[in-house]
């Protein structure tokens, strides 16, 4: 497997293959002053037989181009020994399960998610592609994450909540009520402060 993305989450994601005991062949990094990353080399390319990607890079947005850019590769995902994932769950390809992560029944997990440390993604969650929750998040049972959207570190989302696409919910903040595209929100409850328009 090609780890794309020469980075800190890069580094987190070759231990979660390591601990699964899968193959990693080298990581992909545009930056050609980047040669070595943990004890793996840095190639600038996309191989010819790089059958099996994970894209390694944390911004949704990037995550997304590079997914578009390459789309003849085959990309995996990879669940952490230590995560908790119900066998009613359902994750696309490319999405990343970290350590301590807890996914409760008839979640739906869209393609190239980061599911990071210790989050509780409860049950009947619908998180749709290119979504980042980050470590200590809590997702109540029925919330909806938006395509693109990063759940910042130590959030909480009570049941039934719908967050939309392309978002930034800050750390620490208690999402109460729904949350329109693009907006980012703070606080406690948390309130838009900001919109982008994706
Ligand atoms: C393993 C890993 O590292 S995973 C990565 C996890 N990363 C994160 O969790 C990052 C989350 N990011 C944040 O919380 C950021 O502060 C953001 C995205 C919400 C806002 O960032 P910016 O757009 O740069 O906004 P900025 O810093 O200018 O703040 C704007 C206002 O919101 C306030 N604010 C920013 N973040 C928060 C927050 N989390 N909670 C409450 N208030 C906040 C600021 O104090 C500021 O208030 P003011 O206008 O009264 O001075």
């Amino acid at each position: 497997m090609y780890l794309f993305g020469a980075s800190g989450h890069g580094k987190v994601i070759a231990e979660i293959a390591e601990a699964c005991q899968v193959k990693i062949d080298g990581f992909i990094d545009a930056d050609t002053s980047k040669l070595k990353l943990l004890d793996y080399e840095v190639i600038h390319q996309l191989p010819r037989d790089a059958v099996e990607v994970i894209i390694t890079i944390g911004d949704n947005a990037t995550r997304k181009q590079v997914a578009i850019q390459n789309k003849f590769s085959t990309y995996s995902k990879l669940i952490h020994p230590s995560a908790v994932v119900s066998k009613r769950v359902k994750i696309k390809a490319g999405t990343v399960v970290m350590a301590g992560a807890v996914i409760n029944s008839d979640t739906q997990i869209g393609a190239h998610c980061i599911i990071n440390t210790n989050a509780s993604v409860d049950h009947d969650c619908i998180i749709e592609d290119f979504v980042h929750i980050s470590p200590n998040v809590a997702l109540a049972g029925g919330v909806t994450i938006g395509e693109g959207t990063h759940v910042g570190i130590g959030a909480s989302i009570i049941p039934g909540v719908t967050v939309g696409k392309w978002c930034t919910i800050g750390a620490g903040a208690v999402v109460i009520e729904d949350i329109p595209d693009g907006a980012t929100a703070v606080g406690i409850p948390a309130k838009p402060i900001k919109f982008a328009n994706r």
